[in-house]
């Protein structure tokens, strides 16, 4: 690795990012540490890429409190060997809850699966070829609306219709929603399998909690021994970063719409906050790159000048 490359192994430390506009320079230290472990770096650009996913959503449930099992987020959950023998309620089915799901069922657990909404489900590889590789070759050639209905199409095929089990389909394809929401279609490994053969239960979204029993919103009354939230992740930006033209606060998120959030002020960056996947990630980054590229020859012609200036 070439020496002025800095890694900076930084996980489990909180951070403070600010631009010191004396020096023109940002300033990222480490904070609660004790004195004379902290640590800062300097530099000219920063790229933030924390991404969509830095910390865990929990949604408000009411009786929370009175419920006596456990309640854990998905960011905490190693595995299911915890859960055997038990009755789980699942809250979420993105790609996190439905292999929570499986994985819970792997383990002699009873889970549950609570879905609000429409879903997406794809198998997660073709004939040996993965969705997500096929879908990125196929939108190479293709428009998105008919990549879409190949993907829904072949779905159908692979794993039949799945409306059937509760998991509905939104109006919208798979691409073209996640390109216009950000949700991100489920990839099946086998989830949908335990569905279709009752070792996974199908539920509403839940109504209240009393101390062992959920209550879902058609009025059903179920007793569950924990509930694992796979609710989701949201970014934290604006809890290290303190700037506050370029992200907002309220999500997280450049406030600029695709694709004008990479870039802000004073050698600012953003990199995957496009909710667009690895695909709008690809494109922030090359434009990031092409744009220090710009700003680093501006300064090297200007130094010239002014070296060449000094000399006699
Ligand atoms: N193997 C893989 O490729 C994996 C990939 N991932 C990726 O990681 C990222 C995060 O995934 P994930 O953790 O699943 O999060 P997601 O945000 O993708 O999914 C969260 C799910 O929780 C639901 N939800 C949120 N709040 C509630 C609530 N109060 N009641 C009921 N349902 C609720 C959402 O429903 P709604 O849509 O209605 O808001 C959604 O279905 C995604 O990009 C995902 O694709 C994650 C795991 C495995
Ligand atoms: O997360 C990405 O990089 C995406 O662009 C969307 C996406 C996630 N999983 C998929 C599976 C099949 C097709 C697109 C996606």
């Amino acid at each position: 690795m070439r020496k002025d490359l800095r890694l900076g192994l930084c996980s489990g430390r909180q951070w403070r990012v600010e631009f010191d506009r004396s020096g023109g320079l940002w300033r990222v230290r480490s904070v609660g540490v004790k004195e004379g472990e902290e640590t800062e770096f300097v530099c000219r650009w920063l790229v933030v890429a924390t991404g969509e996913n830095a910390e865990a959503v929990v949604p408000e449930i009411e009786g929370r409190e009175e419920f006596e099992g456990p309640i854990v987020h998905t960011s905490s959950y190693k595995n299911g060997g915890v859960f055997g023998g038990k009755r789980v309620l699942v809250v979420g089915c993105g790609n996190s809850g439905m292999e929570v799901c499986l994985d819970l069922c792997n383990n002699n657990a009873s889970p549950s699966l609570v879905v609000r909404d429409t879903v997406h489900v794809l198998p997660q590889e073709m004939l040996g070829k993965s969705t997500f590789g096929l879908s990125m070759w196929l939108l190479k050639w293709l428009p998105m609306n008919l990549v879409d209905r190949f993907l829904l199409v072949a779905s159908r095929i692979f794993l039949g219709d799945t409306a059937r089990l509760g998991l509905d389909r939104p109006r919208l394809g798979p691409l073209e929603l996640k390109n216009l929401s950000g949700k991100t279609p489920v990839l099946d490994i086998g989830t949908l399998a335990k569905i279709k053969s009752g070792d996974i239960k199908v539920c509403p979204s839940i109504q209240r909690l009393t101390r062992y029993t959920v209550e879902f919103v058609n009025g059903c009354k179920e007793n569950f021994d924990a509930i694992i939230l796979a609710t989701g992740y949201k970014s934290n930006v604006p809890s290290w970063l303190k700037e506050s033209e370029m992200f907002s606060e309220k999500d997280g998120l450049p406030r600029r719409p695709f694709p004008n959030g990479w870039k802000g002020e004073y050698g600012l960056y953003a990199v995957g906050f496009t909710k667009r996947g690895l695909l709008g990630a690809s494109i922030d980054a090359r434009r990031i790159a092409e744009d220090i590229e710009r700003c680093w020859k501006a300064d090297a012609k200007h130094l010239a000048a002014f070296t060449r200036s000094l000399s006699p």
